[in-house]
């Protein structure tokens, strides 16, 4: 059984034009240690799936429309709230894009990892052992040691914006481990750290992966980080996963027209940033989605065939939703 299982995940959001079918039947397996990197353009629904790995999609304006998201075997979208609440922090952790907005300005930093720490060790004793206040702060400054502030027991006293960006993001994610997570869903952890800082967290989180022998889930438009940090990748459109299976599979011969196309998309030190190069049109409007695969209206390959039904993800550990992927060449 795998930690996270989404099955046939359908979405409405409702907003002033209209509802929007912004999932549509996504299907993703996250196993221990394994590090699944969700990708794609703006708008493809990578952050409202993150969200419901935890049920924070808020409803309204968000509907399930069916699907099931399991994790340890059972349905998040059947639990009652309280016990989904009992989850989040202990054995689902998450990380988002924006430090200054996660952490509280008026508390010390030590403070607010300690407060976590007990608010776990509630719901998991383990987390402290058993112990109180004083392993928590213990448990603190271990873990800003862990990821890698230096004098972490000095710097407990200190406030957020004494903290640089990187350290904050640090502090975020001490925060989110420090109940030992079963899960963690990180959106766009790094994107706002400049790029040596964002090496050093890719690769403090992927070490963490092992030691707390976790699965995680993270948001990024950004393939150099998938292929440099991720174990496995989901290639989102349009609110569908077109492909998905290990990293090295899918980066080394993408099947999917539309996984081609944003590969030859990365900015290599030649080419101006920019959208999709070589692909015309745009995202298809979510309200009154095209019928069958909602690519084909960019898609070279595009037959009737593709018009009239969305195609299922198959295939054994490397997916593809395409029925032209067995005819194009690797
Ligand atoms: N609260 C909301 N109300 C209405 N529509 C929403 C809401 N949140 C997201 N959406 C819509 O759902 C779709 C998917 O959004 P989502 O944020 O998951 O995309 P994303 O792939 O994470 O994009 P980005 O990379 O820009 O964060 C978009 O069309 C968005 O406009």
């Amino acid at each position: 059984m795998a930690l996270l299982e989404i099955r046939n995940l359908h979405l409405a959001m409702r907003s002033f034009d209209g509802e929007a079918h912004v999932l549509n039947g996504i299907e993703l397996a996250v196993e221990r240690r394994q590090v699944w990197g969700l990708v794609g353009e703006t708008g493809c629904g990578k952050s409202l799936t993150g969200l419901s790995c935890s049920r924070l999609v808020p409803t309204p304006p968000g509907r399930y429309l069916q699907g099931e998201i399991r994790f340890d075997g059972q349905d998040l979208l059947a639990m009652p709230d309280a016990q989904v609440a009992a989850l989040r922090g202990t054995r689902i952790g998450m990380i988002f894009q924006d430090p200054t907005t996660n952490l509280n300005p008026a508390f010390r930093i030590g403070t607010q990892l300690v407060d976590v720490a007990l608010a776990a060790a509630r719901r998991k004793p383990e987390v402290l052992g058993g112990g109180g206040r004083q392993a928590a702060e213990r448990l603190a400054v271990q873990m800003l040691d862990k990821v890698g502030i230096p004098n972490a027991a000095e710097r407990m006293g200190d406030y957020p914006h004494q903290f640089s960006g990187g350290m904050r993001q640090r502090v975020l994610i001490a925060m989110a481990l420090i109940g030992r997570p079963d899960l963690l869903i990180a959106d766009e952890p790094t994107t706002a750290l400049d790029v040596s800082v964002q090496a050093q967290i890719l690769r403090l989180m992927r070490s963490m992966v092992d030691e707390f022998d976790m699965g995680v889930v993270m948001i990024t438009h950004n393939l150099g980080v998938v292929a440099q940090s991720c174990t496995h990748v989901a290639v989102m459109y349009a609110g569908n996963i077109v492909e998905s299976g290990p990293v090295r599979d899918v980066l080394m011969a993408p099947r999917h027209p539309y996984t081609r196309a944003l590969m030859q998309a990365i900015p290599t030190r030649d080419t101006p940033r920019g959208g999709l190069q070589g692909l015309a049109g745009s995202v298809p409007n979510l309200i009154t989605p095209p019928p069958g695969c909602r690519f084909a209206p960019r898609c070279a390959l595009a037959t009737d065939t593709c018009r009239a039904a969305t195609p299922p993800l198959t295939g054994a550990s490397h997916r593809v939703a395409c029925i032209h992927a067995e005819t194009v060449d690797a």
